[in-house]
């Protein structure tokens, strides 16, 4: 814990920022001591981004001011900030896919003093994983690196460059429980060191499990903070949506029906472009039947995300069988699938399901476009696409002045929330959900799982894809674990324990696709 008499590393004093007429924060106060956790909480667009964006030079606050260990500091952009120590682990990573994790650590932004010869980064990395036990695959493409990898690299990334004030958005989105412990482990560690570390988080167990002091923002504003072991987890919720949250549904029984998705031997290549790369997933049998939801339990990394593209007819099969609604999937193309019945939600927001410079009206209703009543032989009615998408805005509580905004401009909550609402639309027979609530706050998370269960009540089908072993406990009928590429087992809701579901993880022998 800080000493309190020592200067904050970061002051905020009475910070607003205005977007227009909108007012995204509002007379902000909040002090980040070094040497601890302070996590920043509150709805989805509750400010906390724009907020940090300010400390991290981003933006400008238009009223207020921002200090650093007692000097008021002005960062006109991220590499000021950068320079004076401050780091952001973003939602969604900065990194360049196309080339290797080492040649990612070694681009540095112009005047960060740090020699740029590639040999330094790597000895700096080693160094890193040293202290922290924070190890990269230096010569892995990041293409080839799953979402907690990349995270990972995000972070050694920061510290090779200095960063002493780092802050976490939404950390734990894409981590197993054993990555999570991981990463809350060298959080501890870092702030033991003396960095000070801001955790944005949805999850309040983690918020638990590691935070030493907390901040409340709603509608930009702090309505609350103090010392963790102070609050219980049902004041936080309510200081955070200003009333109690409804509980959870619990699991309805529904029979399941005829099989939606059907996956006989599916045997994938790593590397789509080369057939006699290892294999990303061997002989995969899987069903997901009408009027059920199956579970994919799974470290990241693991094989879902090609899965994911083969069914959808991204990655090229090398052998086995997919069928959709009884009939052989073959010649599959994202197109075909929707075509089918298919639905997503992707684990990558912002390079999947949202083209950004797009208003939130046109990412919302997408897939309805072409068809009646948006479309009449082929000419769009754009007053009647706006209306569709005004309507599933209050639907699902998406919010935005206008539906005439660029989707780039909400809070990743509200981005999500369209998502949703879009792939949603039309109730598909198959619809895969990968991290559905990631970034979701407490009511909205709360939304989805009702919405999920309501599909799977209307028959639809559900193959959900989670790092969340708690998430696919609570929502699965039956459950497969897929490690190193294979399906390990498959167990039914009701024989499912942490316990029984972590062994199959982990249980797995690391060949032949590690
Ligand atoms: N560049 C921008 N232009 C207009 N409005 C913006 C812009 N950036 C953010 N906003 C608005 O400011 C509000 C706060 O957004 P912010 O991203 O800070 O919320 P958040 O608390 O981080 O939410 P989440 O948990 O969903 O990530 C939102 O209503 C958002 O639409």
């Amino acid at each position: 814990m800080a000493n309190r008499a020592q200067t904050p590393a970061i002051r905020l004093s009475g910070v607003t920022k205005r977007f227009g007429a909108f007012t995204a924060n509002e007379r902000v106060d909040l002090d980040i001591n070094r040497g601890e956790i302070h996590a920043l909480l509150g709805e989805n667009g509750a400010g906390k981004t724009t907020l940090m964006r300010i400390v991290t030079g981003l933006y400008q606050p238009d009223e207020g001011e921002v200090q650093m260990d007692g000097e008021t500091i002005r960062f006109r952009k991220p590499e000021h900030a950068l320079r004076a120590g401050i780091g952001m682990v973003h939602q969604h990573f900065t990194l360049v896919p196309t080339l290797t994790e080492l040649q990612n650590l070694a681009m540095r932004p112009a005047r960060i003093p740090w020699g740029n010869a590639t040999a330094d980064v790597r000895r700096r990395s080693e160094e890193i994983a040293a202290t922290t036990g924070l190890r990269i695959n230096p010569d892995r493409m990041v293409a080839d690196a799953s979402i907690g990898e990349r995270q990972r690299l995000e972070i050694v990334k920061l510290l090779c460059r200095g960063a002493r004030i780092l802050i976490f958005d939404e950390p734990s989105a894409a981590l197993s429980p054993g990555e999570w412990d991981e990463l809350a482990a060298l959080m501890r560690r870092l702030a033991a060191e003396g960095h000070a570390i801001v955790l944005i988080s949805h999850k309040l167990t983690e918020v638990f499990a590691v935070a030493d002091r907390y901040t409340v923002l709603r509608a930009g504003a702090v309505v609350g903070t103090g010392l963790v072991t102070e609050v219980t987890p049902d004041e936080l919720v309510t200081m955070m949506v200003g009333g109690p949250v409804t509980e959870r549904p619990v699991r309805a029984h529904v029979n399941p029906g005829r099989p939606v998705l059907t996956v006989r031997g599916l045997g994938v290549a790593r590397d789509p472009l080369d057939p006699k790369s290892p294999p990303a997933l061997s002989g995969i049998d899987l069903e997901v039947r009408a009027g059920e939801i199956l579970g994919i339990a799974g470290v990241a990394g693991s094989g879902q995300n090609e899965l994911v593209e083969a069914v959808m007819g991204v990655r090229p099969a090398l052998r086995g069988r997919i069928e959709l609604d009884g009939k052989p999937f073959e010649d599959r193309t994202p197109r075909r699938f929707y075509q089918s019945g298919g639905a997503l939600i992707p684990e990558d927001r912002h390079h999947v399901a949202i083209v950004s410079g797009m208003t939130l009206w046109e990412n919302i209703t997408m897939r309805a476009l072409r068809r009646p009543p948006l479309s009449r032989r082929g000419i769009l009615n754009p007053a009647a696409a706006r209306g569709e998408a005004r309507r599933l805005m209050a639907e699902f509580d998406i919010r935005a002045d206008t539906e005439k905004i660029p989707i780039g401009r909400l809070s990743g909550g509200n981005q999500q929330k369209a998502v949703l609402a879009r792939e949603f639309t039309g109730h598909p027979a198959l619809l895969i959900a990968v991290q559905p609530v990631r970034g979701l706050d407490v009511r909205a998370t709360d939304f989805v799982y009702r919405q999920l269960g309501e599909h799977r009540a209307r028959g639809g089908a559900i193959l959900l894809i989670s790092m969340d072993l708690d998430e696919i406990l609570a929502l699965s009928d039956r459950i497969a674990v897929l490690a190193h590429g294979r399906i390990q087992g498959v167990v039914a809701a009701e024989d499912a324990t942490r316990t029984r579901i972590g062994a199959l993880m982990t249980s797995a022998e690391e060949a032949p696709c590690s």
